[in-house]
């Protein structure tokens, strides 16, 4: 070993006591039973020498009737799936940083084909598969032909379609995807180029661009395009079609079709095969139009049903409610990583030598960890709700009542693009909280950003789902004086009269800890901010005129509306019985973190438009950091609480037995350009360079 080797062993060495330190932080006697799961909060002298969960094989469940009730009740399964997953080597994950795109992708094949066979091997439910892929970690065509391309047949095909096709989707005797977006249209549904005509004798292309699994994988699409009939257009409808041979996987007659490229990042979102797909005269059998909104007739007359157009989109509104439990979950990956490295890592500290501090006990730290740890909860919270809401209108539209469609299409909009926004910040500000170690990949971080990003973009643009919100609740506020009482998430405009008069009544920093006073400040800069774009926007004769001017006003006074949201279901949230000891003070805790965190950030909304003073706002503030007090002894089990497994974490910083330091170093000998002492290219680089320095040297 050269003496640079020896000094670095001792180097490591003398950090593992400092590794093992994070079990500091579960001294507490609070005993959480979040999503079902008993984190076991154990005094041990501030030490923990537990192995990880997977080495322990530990299933750390406590009886039925102590789990929280206002989970969703499937923590067994998807614990069991976590273990599952992590317990099989072909699952593996710590090497995608460095295999070429080829690799990649087999390998994500490799893992869909074996997770489908264990699938079938273990009879496991639709339930159990679903959490078996989330846990599989990796985007794969799987997610598009189980999350899309059987919804779509779902919600838009005729009771005749789906009984021909979705039991072919659910062998996989079949794969699909969702194509909508083209090379020129993603957004603006309404003008894409793609048509399906009735009377075959069209001579047009486009390029459908962007969808997942179609690259190289699906067999079958669900196309939108428009319907032309009689030379007539009749709106955006889906339409199944098959792409590839069942036989050798070739492109069938008229079919173009390969993968759009690297994408963002290493690893990350290219295990996904994106396409490009296009259609030279491609012709279909017209029951392949997915009828049940329009049905065209063997004379090709098109026949409205009696469901609403907008169901066209309800694939779109379904995968959204999903993204937003999405979010929490890729957000409490991010902060369970940067708490826990939080607490391992220590700077600074003590002059006489003593042991430094841990950098969670820094306020800054402690304001910017704890709203996203919040934020966490937040998303779950507002998420399982959102699921409730898509369950309640899809059970709704099988009795024909439409009448909360609406809201359920902004809700799904506003939350999704609330959600995923604050996520991809908050993973990027978590790999920031880690310091330098969080720039390497071993941390899990810049693969978990460059994988969770797109989700700002992809199902709506976040921009152009808030102006879907915003109309929505301009639609509301000019409704207000016709009698037409608002209902759901916008009930509180009923009261807008009262809200745009009301003054906060915070007096001292304890009264911020109201849930009253904190919906009320939401509500009234919620309903200030609608009705001063209503105001706006009736001074311009043209509506729409006035929309395009003022959407930046507009994109701001959804997220207020969205933030309430959010916030409100919090609270009813915390309404509930909720068991175990100390757990609902602790969540409540982070109610009011969240809360009030997101009043301070957006202090210009609450101060512009009079709802709070600037007194109450520093009262505010000074709350929060007394907030902050109260969770850092129980951070740590707040983020255990989330039951991840270190497979799925995949991040050495955030490792559940806090050993980091070793474990770095032993990531670091593990990378390629390790294999060899001396690198390659040394011979035809480094050497003549270094040779040449010398020779001038000599002159
Ligand atoms: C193992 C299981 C795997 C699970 C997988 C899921 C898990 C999720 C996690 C990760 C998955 C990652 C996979 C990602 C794959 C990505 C796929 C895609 O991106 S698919 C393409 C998505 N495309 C879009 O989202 C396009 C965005 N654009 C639109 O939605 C629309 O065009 C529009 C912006 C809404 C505008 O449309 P249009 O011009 O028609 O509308 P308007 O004129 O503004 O409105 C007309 C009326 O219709 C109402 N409306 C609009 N949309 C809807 C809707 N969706 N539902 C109900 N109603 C809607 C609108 O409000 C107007 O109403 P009125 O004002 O007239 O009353
Ligand atoms: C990883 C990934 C996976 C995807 N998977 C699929 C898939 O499986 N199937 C599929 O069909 N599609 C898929 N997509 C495509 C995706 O749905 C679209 O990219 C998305 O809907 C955004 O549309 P766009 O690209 O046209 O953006 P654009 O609309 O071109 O947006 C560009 C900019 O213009 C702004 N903008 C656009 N319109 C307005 C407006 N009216 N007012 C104000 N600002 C506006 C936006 O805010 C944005 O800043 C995927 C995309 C990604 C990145």
């Amino acid at each position: 070993m050269s003496s640079a080797q020896g000094f670095l062993n001792d180097w490591v060495e003398s950090r593992v006591g400092l590794g093992s330190n994070i079990s500091n932080s579960r001294n507490t006697s609070v005993s959480y039973n979040i999503k079902g799961c008993w984190i076991p909060l154990t005094d041990n002298g501030g030490r923990r020498s537990l192995g990880s969960r997977e080495e322990q094989g530990s299933v750390r469940c406590r009886r039925d009737e102590d789990r929280l009730g206002w989970f969703p009740p499937h923590f067994d399964v998807s614990d069991r799936m976590a273990r599952l997953v992590a317990s099989d080597p072909v699952f593996r994950k710590d090497n995608r940083a460095m295999l070429s795109r080829k690799e990649l992708f087999k390998n994500t094949l490799r893992k869909a084909a074996h997770a489908w066979k264990r699938i079938i091997e273990l009879r496991l439910s639709e339930e159990e598969a679903s959490e078996m892929r989330f846990y599989v970690d990796e985007p794969a065509f799987t997610d598009l032909h189980w999350g899309m391309f059987v919804p779509a047949i779902k919600g838009q095909g005729t009771e005749e379609q789906q009984q021909k096709w979705l039991p072919l989707a659910y062998k996989m005797q079949i794969i699909g995807c969702y194509a909508q977006t083209e090379l020129g249209h993603g957004s603006n549904v309404q003008g894409l180029e793609t048509t399906a005509t009735f009377d075959p004798e069209s001579d047009e292309f486009s390029f459908i661009w962007w969808p997942g699994g179609l690259g190289k994988v699906s067999t079958h699409a669900v196309v939108y395009a428009r319907l032309i009939t009689e030379g007539q257009e009749h709106g955006v409808h889906g339409f199944i079609v098959q792409l590839r041979s069942l036989d050798d996987h070739m492109p069938l007659p008229g079919i173009t079709v390969g993968d759009i490229g690297m994408k963002f990042g290493t690893g990350a979102y290219n295990t996904m095969d994106n396409g490009v797909l296009r259609f030279d005269n491609v012709r279909i059998p017209r029951n392949q139009m997915l009828m049940r909104v329009m049905r065209v007739t063997r004379e090709g007359k098109c026949v409205q049903s009696n469901v609403p157009r907008q169901l066209i989109y309800g694939t779109m509104v379904y995968v959204r409610q999903t993204i937003v439990s999405d979010a929490s979950s890729a957000l409490s990956r991010a902060v369970c990583i940067a708490t826990r490295y939080s607490a391992v890592r220590r700077q600074f500290g003590p002059q006489d030598g003593g042991v430094e501090t841990q950098v969670i006990d820094y306020k800054t730290q402690q304001s910017r960890l704890f709203p996203l740890l919040a934020s966490a909860y937040a998303f779950r919270f507002v998420g399982e709700w959102l699921k409730w809401l898509y369950l309640d209108v899809t059970q709704r539209l099988q009795a024909n009542d439409f009448s909360t469609l609406p809201e359920a299409h902004a809700c799904t909009a506003g939350l999704k693009s609330l959600t995923t926004s604050a996520t991809a910040d908050a993973i990027e500000e978590c790999r920031k909280l880690c310091g330098g170690h969080g720039y390497l990949s071993s941390s899990g971080l810049p693969e978990l950003f460059a994988v969770y990003v797109p989700a700002c973009t992809y199902e709506g643009d976040n921009v152009v789902l808030l102006l879907q919100v915003a109309r929505f609740l301009m639609k509301t506020v000019s409704q207000l004086g016709s009698g037409k009482k608002p209902v759901g998430t916008t009930a509180y405009m009923a009261r807008a009269e009262d809200l745009l008069q009301s003054r906060c009544s915070v007096q001292k920093a304890e009264d911020w800890l109201k849930p009253s006073v904190i919906l009320e400040a939401f509500e009234a800069r919620a309903v200030r901010m609608c009705v001063a774009c209503a105001q706006s926007l009736s001074k311009f004769q043209n509506p729409e005129e006035g929309f395009l001017e003022l959407s930046a006003d507009l994109v701001e006074a959804a997220i207020a509306h969205c933030q309430l949201i959010v916030v409100s279901k919090f609270i009813e949230k915390l309404q509930q019985d909720i068991p175990g000891k100390g757990v609902k003070q602790q969540l409540q805790i982070l109610c009011y973190i969240y809360a009030l965190n997101l009043l301070h950030k957006h202090l210009g909304d609450f101060l512009s438009t009079g709802c709070i003073t600037p007194k109450q706002a520093s009262l505010a503030n000074d709350h929060l950091r007394s907030l902050y007090s109260k969770v850092r002894p129980n951070a740590i089990a707040l983020v255990d609480a989330f039951n991840y497994t270190d497979h799925f974490l995949g991040s050495v910083l955030g490792r559940y037995d806090g050993n980091v330091y070793p474990k770095l170093y032993e990531e670091a000998w593990k990378d390629p350009l390790n294999d060899s002492v001396v690198p390659d290219g040394y011979q035809e680089y480094i050497r003549p360079m270094l040779k040449q320095q010398l020779r001038n040297a000599r002159l």
